[in-house]
């Protein structure tokens, strides 16, 4: 199992005004699976994703990744697991505005003092189709071109896990659409794990597997989801 969550309890705030946002949360994400994780606004996406990235602590319950397990762990081994194990991609890309594409996607690496395998970053490369961006900056490079850079930097380090928060939030349709290509590409044929919160059912329609969350808990699961399939478990939700 790549990554683990029991029982997981996060609440924010004390008192009256405390707002319990993950409420005994279970959920599992196998190795090679590519899993969305929906639910209304409110419901917990965003938070379950820092708890599980070992980006927020939780307040009970316990997260593994990779057999490793996050509770307890102090900010620096939290970081170094971070670096290790998790790759990353964002809504807003998140890259260094300084840096080329290429050096973008290498700087995790650099930073943990690792060195790029030199084939598999060619192999990443040309699967992304940035062959001849490698120099650009993020400026000069489009949205989509941006997310792809994004996606090669958190895949270079061959992670247990990349999390996607609305990975496609920020891009239109086809480009979006090529970026979740390349997401489901990198599960079926190089073994990745990927764990993607969305809103949209059509970019959960790529995954091999939606869970929905309500109010803090998981509520629902639907294999091979659908924009259809996806939409009707949402729609349970609100009904
Ligand atoms: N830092 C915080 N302080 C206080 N409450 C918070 C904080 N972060 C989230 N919450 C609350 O926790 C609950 C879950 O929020 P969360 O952002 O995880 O939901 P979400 O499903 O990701 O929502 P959205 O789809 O709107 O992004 C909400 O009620 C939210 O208001």
């Amino acid at each position: 199992m790549a990554v683990r969550a029991a029982d997981v309890v996060k609440v924010y705030g004390t008192g009256e005004t405390a707002v319990r946002a993950l409420d005994g949360v279970g959920v599992e994400f196998a190795a090679g699976e590519f899993t969305a994780v929906m639910g209304p606004s409110g419901s917990g996406k965003s938070t379950l994703m820092h708890c599980l990235a070992g980006l927020d602590a939780v307040d009970g319950g316990s997260v593994q990744v990779g057999g490793a397990e996050l509770t307890g762990l102090g900010d620096r081994a939290l970081t170094r697991l971070r670096r290790e194990r998790i790759g990353f991609v964002f809504q807003s890309f998140n890259l260094l505005p300084t840096l080329t594409a290429e050096q973008n996607i290498t700087l995790p690496l650099d930073l943990a003092g690792r060195r790029p395998d030199p084939a598999w970053m060619r192999e990443l490369v040309a699967a992304l189709g940035l062959q001849d961006r490698l120099r650009h900056r993020p400026a000069e490079l489009s949205g989509g071109q941006q997310q792809r850079v994004a996606c090669a930097r958190a895949l270079l380090g061959r992670p247990d896990v990349v999390f996607a928060d609305e990975p496609t939030g920020n891009l239109d349709s086809r480009t979006g659409a090529g970026v979740l290509e390349f997401l489901r590409r990198s599960v079926r044929e190089l073994g990745q794990t990927i764990v993607m919160v969305t809103h949209d059912p059509v970019a959960a329609g790529h995954a091999d597997r939606a869970v929905l969350l309500a109010d803090g808990r998981i509520v629902d699961e639907i294999q091979q989801p659908d924009p259809e399939s996806v939409l009707a478990g949402l729609r349970r939700l609100g009904g």
